[in-house]
């Protein structure tokens, strides 16, 4: 029996001093209330509301409309979404980011013990924030040797309270760890197999060790109450059920309680047992099974949409097909580490790849390499070899491997300029050149040469209107936002919208070579299932070829027993590689 929710009346008469602030965030949970009408095991408690942002003083475009929600001690949450950006908007209505009208009189968090600030704590991993300003910046400087300013450790930049000088350094946190933490820290460390890295320069760590990283350190905040957003996306299969199994114990000790943010696609933990499921300005709250039935058939109805036909593969035989990279024993060390070994490749036109590995394995160092980013590209010495498009990578200037490859990863997607006045329409046509800022006089690069022919510029431009249409709202399904997508300000769409658009850039000029790194984070079911479908059905053409890096096997959008020739495998394991077709 799904349990009900607490539905209070709304004349219940309140005997509280009510001196709640708009910003929840702000709020002392327990601070000048009395919450003797509510049950004491009550974690998170919103009775039925709208939610506003700030900005929205007139209340007049409501983002969820009849909040209810009641969270109980004991029970295990995961807060779902099938809608673009709204599992992680609910999560930070709950980190105090929107108004709530009527605003809940004990505050969300009614018997949480300390301030909110620090009971509750969001981890997310959507990147770059619109904030961070308008300028590119320089990922590549990972790859080179680690200049003055990025020795930081990893230690000395998160952790630096496990630092012996620490207690004694800094006045501001003059506090020693307690004991407590020192052995979370110490197990925790350990479990999630980051020791070894403790003491590495911050910047040489892999995505997967980043996030680890970052979840460690939430945790070492001791909150209450700990939201984390997607913690699994990026994980590596053999640490996920690790991982899951250390955030059950701690929610099962209550230190901390965690909620935790998947998209609808991602598998929900067995020891889940409520789901909060948000669906188009709408939220379902209950027992998993009961709210994943009611709910199925309409994500499955989304889902089923258009289902997939095989993937179309040119006929003419691999061996004659143009080699596009070939790698022969490369290697990559960073003085005494060796992080690639002896790597051999070939990837021909019309090839599709999935590079495999566990985290820190070296895939995106194998990635920089072939697209020429890495500075060991230029220096493969005999017998080593590298070939790029026919040639050594020292024979082809950096702007000219731009236009040959179109990747998305999460390196270009933290560094793409959000800048205020750049729209859809101009972030996707700065893939044609491969630049970060958009150019020419109508947003469709220069050309090579910098001459752009009239026929060019039309068929560029053509292009841009054909991806974003396929690839845009109105390819997902939601044609009232497709209209004037292209207009819209980039720095304003979801984490998931820009990733969308990201994979438009790399797409739209036809490049030989496309590189999906990562490419799905933040994204929700119909972009993604509308973007794998559009991949399959010609969004590359059988002369390209395909190098999906993921950690989910159904994330590669050709599946290996589809007609035609199948997808190849990379794996890389402690830096070699081994193929498999
Ligand atoms: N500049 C550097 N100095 C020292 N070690 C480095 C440097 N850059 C990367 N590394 C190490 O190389 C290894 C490979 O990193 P890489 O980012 O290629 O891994 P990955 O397979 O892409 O990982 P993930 O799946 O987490 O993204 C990691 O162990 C990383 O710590």
């Amino acid at each position: 029996m799904p349990r009900p929710l607490i539905s209070l009346p709304e004349a219940m008469s309140w005997t509280r001093r009510t001196t709640i602030s708009f910003r929840l965030k702000s709020l002392p949970c327990s601070a000048l209330i009395h919450t003797d009408a509510l049950s004491k095991d009550l974690l998170i408690h919103i009775p039925k509301c709208n939610v506003y942002r700030f900005d929205d003083t007139k209340s007049t475009s409501p983002i969820f409309c009849g909040l209810e929600w009641t969270v109980r001690e004991g029970e295990s949450w995961a807060v779902v979404g099938a809608g673009s950006g709204e599992k992680t908007t609910l999560l930070e209505v709950l980190d105090g980011n929107y108004r709530l009208k009527p605003p809940p009189h004990g505050g969300i968090f009614p018997f949480l013990s300390s301030s909110s600030a620090k009971a509750v704590s969001l981890v997310s991993f959507a990147h770059r924030p619109r904030s961070s300003g308008g300028q590119f910046y320089d990922y590549t400087a990972r790859y080179g040797s680690v200049w003055e300013e990025d020795r930081i450790t990893l230690r000395q930049s998160m952790f630096p309270e496990t630092l012996p000088e620490f207690a004694r350094r800094d006045n501001v946190h003059s506090v020693e760890m307690t004991r407590e933490d020192k052995e979370l820290f110490d197990e925790l460390v350990h479990k999630l197999d980051l020791e070894r890295l403790l003491d590495l320069p911050l910047i040489a760590l892999s995505n997967g060790q980043t996030r680890k990283a970052r979840i460690l350190k939430a945790l070492l905040v001791r909150p209450e109450l700990m939201l984390l957003d997607e913690p699994l996306t990026g994980v590596d299969a053999a640490t996920r059920p690790l991982l899951l199994t250390i955030l059950h114990s701690l929610h099962a000790a209550r230190s901390p309680r965690i909620v935790l943010g998947l998209r609808k696609q991602d598998p929900i933990p067995e020891w889940i047992t409520h789901v909060a499921a948000v669906m188009g300005g709408s939220v379902r709250t209950g027992e998993k099974e009961d709210i994943l039935r009611k709910l199925s058939e309409k994500w499955n109805a989304q889902t089923g949409r258009g289902k997939s036909t095989s993937p179309k593969q040119t006929s003419i035989p691999r061996e004659k097909r143009d080699v596009l990279v070939h790698m022969e024993n490369v290697n990559v060390r960073y003085h005494e580490r060796h992080v690639l070994k002896d790597i051999t490749w070939k990837i021909h036109a019309g090839d599709r790849w999935h590079l495999q590995g566990p985290n820190g394995s070296g895939k995106t160092t194998l990635l920089s390499i072939l697209i020429g980013d890495h500075p060991q590209s230029y220096t493969q010495r005999s017998p080593s070899h590298l070939t790029l498009f026919g040639k050594p990578r020292s024979k082809h200037a950096t702007s000219f491997l731009a236009t040959r490859v179109g990747i998305v990863s999460p390196e270009i997607y933290n560094a793409f300029p959000r800048r205020r006045a750049m729209t859809v329409r101009e972030a996707v046509g700065t893939g044609f050149d491969g630049t970060y800022v958009p150019q020419g006089k109508r947003g469709v690069g220069l050309g090579l040469q910098g001459g752009l022919t009239e026929e060019e510029e039309k068929w560029r431009l053509e292009r841009v209107e054909e991806v974003i249409s396929a690839l845009g709202p109105s390819g997902w399904g939601d044609s009232e936002k497709g209209e004037g997508f292209g207009q819209r300000n980039f720095a304003d769409l979801s984490a998931g919208e820009q990733g969308l658009v990201l994979l438009m850039r790399a797409l739209v000029g036809r490049p030989p070579l496309v590189i999906l790194d990562e490419v799905w984070s933040g994204m929700d079911g119909s972009m993604i299932e509308n973007a794998k479908r559009y991949l399959r059905e010609g969004g590359v053409g059988q002369e390209q070829a395909v190098v999906v890096v993921t950690h989910w096997e159904e994330e590669v959008p050709w599946r290996r027993e589809e007609g035609g020739e199948s997808i190849r495998q990379f794996r890389l394991q402690e830096g070699s590689g081994i193929e498999s077709a």
